[in-house]
Formats: C-alpha cells, sequence, structure tokens
C-alpha cells in the first residue's frame, strides 16, 4: 500500500490506474481505518492500494461541527474526489455520513462492524473511574448533543463540557486534568490504538449508540463498483445500521441529533431499539421492537418494518416536540 495525491499528467489528463486507489480523510482515525480496509482488499484481490489523502474543512476547522452546515462536513469533499475520479472509492466512518443517499454515489460495503457502545475514559483507564463513581460535579467532555443528554440522564450532577478535535487531543483533556473523563467512540478508540484508555463501555440499553457508530462505508461511483469491494459487505452490520439510519432519516434527524438507536440482526431475528432526548436530559422517550426474519432474502422488507414501527411509536410519544 502506497500513499500518494491524485496523479494528474500535464493537460489534466489523468493516468489510467494501475492500483485500487482509495480516498480518505487525513485524520489518524480515517488513515487509520482505510489502511485496514485497503488491507482487505489487497487480501482478497491481490492487487495493489494506495491511499488518497483528502483534507476536508471538517477537519481544519475548530468550529463547533453545529456551526458548519450540520451533516456531512466530513463526507462531502471525499464525494467529490470520488465524483471527479481522483479515487476509485472512498471509506467513510459510516456514523459522519448523511443519510440520503448522495447523486451519482452507492454504498457498496458496509464491513463487519466493530463496536458501537461509547466509551468512559477517565484518568487510569481500566483502573479509573466509571461514570457511576465520578466525583459530584465531575466534569465530563463530549461534542455530542446525543451524549450529553445521556450522560445527564444518567448523572444529573455532572459539569458537561463542550470539547472538539481528534481522539488524541480528546484523551489528552483527561490525562492533563482539565477534564474528569471523556466520553468516545470504542470502535475509534480501538482502531487508533488506545483501548487501554477506556474505563468503561457503556451499556447499549442505557446508553443506545449514534446511529451506524462503529461501522465503516466503501462509497463507490453508482454501477462502477471495482472487483473485491462487495466482498467487505458484512449482511449482518447492514441490517443493523441501514435500521439505525432508516429510523434517524425517518425522524428527519441529523448526526448531531440527541438520538441513540442500537439494533442487531441475530439467530433469524432483527431487533433495534431507540431513545430521542431533550438535549438538557430533562426528557425523552424510547421504543423498542424486533421482526422475525424466517428468510434472509425478506431483510429488506423487515429492516422498512422495523424502521416504520420504531419511528411511529417514537412519534407518536412526542419525539418531533423533544428534538424542537
Ligand atoms: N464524529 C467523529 C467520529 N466519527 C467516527 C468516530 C468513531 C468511530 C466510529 O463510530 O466508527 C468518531 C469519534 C467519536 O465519536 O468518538
Amino acid at each position: 500500500m502506497r500513499e500518494q495525491a491524485p496523479r494528474l499528467q500535464a493537460g489534466g489528463v489523468r493516468t489510467p490506474a494501475v492500483t485500487l486507489r482509495i480516498g480518505t480523510r487525513g485524520s489518524a482515525l480515517a488513515v487509520a481505518q482505510t489502511s485496514t480496509m485497503a488491507r482487505e482488499l489487497e487480501r482478497i484481490t491481490g492487487e495493489s492500494t494506495e491511499l488518497v489523502r483528502v483534507t476536508t474543512h471538517g477537519d481544519v476547522t475548530r468550529a463547533a461541527l453545529s456551526s458548519l452546515g450540520g451533516t456531512g462536513v466530513f463526507a462531502s469533499e471525499l464525494r467529490d474526489a470520488l465524483l471527479a475520479g481522483e479515487c476509485d472509492l472512498v471509506v467513510h466512518s459510516l456514523k459522519d455520513l448523511p443519510t440520503a443517499k448522495a447523486p451519482g454515489l452507492t454504498v457498496a460495503a458496509y464491513p463487519v462492524r466493530e463496536d458501537q457502545r461509547d466509551a468512559l475514559c477517565s484518568l487510569g483507564g481500566a483502573s479509573g473511574l466509571t461514570l457511576e463513581q465520578l466525583p459530584h460535579g465531575a466534569k465530563v467532555g463530549t461534542g455530542s448533543p446525543r451524549r450529553v443528554a445521556q450522560l445527564l440522564t444518567l448523572r444529573p450532577d455532572l459539569e458537561i463540557r463542550d470539547i472538539r478535535g481528534n481522539v488524541e487531543r480528546r484523551l489528552r483533556f483527561v490525562t492533563d486534568g482539565e477534564l474528569d473523563a471523556v466520553v468516545l467512540a470504542a470502535a475509534g478508540l480501538e482502531r487508533l490504538g488506545f483501548a487501554e484508555a477506556i474505563t468503561e463501555r457503556f451499556d447499549l440499553e442505557r446508553f443506545p449508540n449514534a446511529p451506524g457508530q462503529g461501522c465503516l462505508a466503501i462509497e463507490v461511483r453508482d454501477g462502477d463498483t471495482p472487483a473485491g469491494v462487495s466482498r467487505l459487505d458484512d449482511p449482518a452490520a447492514r441490517a443493523a445500521v441501514l435500521v439505525e439510519r432508516g429510523i434517524l432519516a425517518t425522524l428527519e434527524a441529523g448526526c448531531a441529533a440527541p438520538v441513540g438507536a442500537s439494533a442487531r440482526y441475530a439467530d433469524g431475528k432483527l431487533e433495534a431499539w431507540a431513545t430521542v432526548y431533550a438535549v438538557d436530559g430533562s426528557s425523552r422517550v424510547s421504543s423498542r421492537r424486533a421482526v422475525e426474519v424466517s428468510d434472509p432474502r425478506a431483510l429488506d422488507a423487515a429492516q422498512a418494518e422495523l424502521v416504520t414501527l420504531i419511528s411511529t411509536d417514537l412519534f407518536d410519544q412526542g419525539a418531533l416536540a423533544l428534538m424542537a
């Protein structure tokens, strides 16, 4: 696997691809997860790969994410590079991808999902204080409205601090003693080799994940899926994340919305639960449903049914008013 910028010959004519060119954001997390996919593709296809780094606006600004025009700040420039033919596929964190399909592009694979849970990182890592053990009024950092609401639901006494920056920078708030703990996605910590910083992985029942968290998405141009890419797809991961994101889309909520949704597909059963929070954690509505899937060919219909069941239930309980 080599790394290089998109190659342009004099006159702007692109040289024919000799290897699979994989577009990625330049952050350490993005490069780590894209490299994992590149190695998988090399193993599957026997072809070589190279990484094409695309710097996105979301990577270079310190502004609050919510001020950057909502969802998709990380995804759109990667998508532009793919549409322009500067790479053959791109690897996204699914959580950061808007739920609407991008014109001309398709998600060709949802690879095997990693831990979808959120993790508390307090000083001392595995031997640190859990959420329950943190002192009264402890300072906990997160930039996610969902995590804020979830934390305040369980510990209304906490002082929540809005933090931004990459995973390493967020962990430093704790090691520097500025905050008592931060909350991050377990998957990102693991991909970066920071699993030892994890004090507690939150129970999904009380702390449902951001829709799609822990899953990657491999996006390609419509009708132009490079050989081998479809083999990265994991049907169980696909089913679960499509339900989680289907609920998010039906609620017309973005990736920064205070919505947690967890799904799993196993043993012929597709099951999901979701909670919509008031941002201050003062109230919430939840729903949980399961559908039997006797024939895997009926999975698409089962997904749609489950999304409708849960979304309708959430609407009936006043989810829209809560998010307003
Ligand atoms: N919004 C940033 C982001 N996008 C994906 C991940 C983690 C990995 C994943 O969910 O796949 C993170 C960091 C975090 O939330 O801690």
